[in-house]
């Protein structure tokens, strides 16, 4: 067994101060509600995502992965704690100034490949970039069309691509923009196993070819044993850390998770 267990407070093993890490969560926390209805979805969440790494979020039905990752990524204001993307307070920015740094300093890649049905491979991958006013820089757009192996499709439309072809053009889309950080949500839960296989080599080819942060939430323990740790959240807390992840550890791990938020003002063990 490759994996580890290293137990206690997930802190990451990113650089010093804040402008060295791509992403860094401190005592996050979001509560949906109020009054007796109110639940702590992420409850003094820390954790530190250093740059040219691959973390993917596990934990069961209701721990907080979704929560975590819209916190993270500026879809989500915490109701309490920082998130600092590139050394930048979230918190600090005006709705506009989230929604720019949000276009241009952090990729998405879903599950739903949400590509625009009527544009052409390329259109779709420099949508960001036209949609931000900017000019496509010729060697980036080259570079990632050949990392994730599109070069001879990019006149295709979606609906002439496989499956994993279309992720393949979701990712190089996430990346065209050179983010800080890519968030993938279940990116392969639409794929059969060997397309899955292919998808999740390719991401973990533009962290170890491009030097790519990655944070990727999924249930699948294979997917998640392409990252370099996983981290362990339930009821809405940081539980665990794995590094070099092998599929068997994971699963061994979240057999011993139970999930779900606890209602605000539940003592804490
Ligand atoms: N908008 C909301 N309003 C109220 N409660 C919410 C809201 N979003 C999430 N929650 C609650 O917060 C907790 C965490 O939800 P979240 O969706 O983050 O979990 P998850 O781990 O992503 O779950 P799943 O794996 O089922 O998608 C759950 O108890 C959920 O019911």
């Amino acid at each position: 067994m490759r994996g580890r267990h290293t137990g206690g407070t997930v802190a990451g093993g990113g650089g010093g101060g804040n402008g060295a890490d791509a992403i860094r969560l401190e005592a996050v926390r979001k509560v949906y509600g109020t009054g007796r209805a109110a639940v702590a979805a992420l409850d003094g969440v820390t954790a530190v995502f250093p740059p040219g790494g691959f973390t993917a979020v596990m934990g069961p039905s209701g721990s907080g992965k979704s929560t975590f990752l819209h916190c993270a990524a500026g879809l989500d204001r915490p109701t309490e704690g920082r998130v600092l993307l590139g050394g930048v307070d979230l918190g600090q920015l005006s709705e506009t100034a989230l929604t720019t740094l949000r276009r241009d300093r952090v990729g998405f890649v879903f599950q739903a490949f949400n590509l625009m049905s009527a544009l052409d491979v390329r259109d779709n991958i420099t949508l960001p970039l036209r949609l931000a006013g900017r000019r496509p820089d010729g060697e980036w757009l080259t570079r990632i069309v050949s990392r994730v192996g599109l070069a001879d499709r990019l006149g295709h439309r979606p609906a002439e691509l496989s499956g994993g072809q279309q992720q393949r053009v979701a990712i190089a889309r996430a990346l065209v923009t050179r983010p800080a950080v890519v968030f993938a949500d279940e990116p392969t839960g639409a794929l059969d196993a060997t397309t899955a296989h292919e998808v999740l080599g390719l991401l973990r080819g533009v962290v170890d070819g491009l030097g790519q942060t990655v944070v990727m939430v999924t249930h699948d323990p294979v997917a998640a044993s392409y990252a370099d740790r996983v981290l362990f959240l339930a009821g809405g807390r940081l539980v665990d850390e794995l590094r070099a992840p092998t599929a068997e550890a994971i699963s061994h791990r979240m057999r011993g998770l139970r999930g779900g938020a606890e209602p605000v003002g539940v003592a804490r063990c």
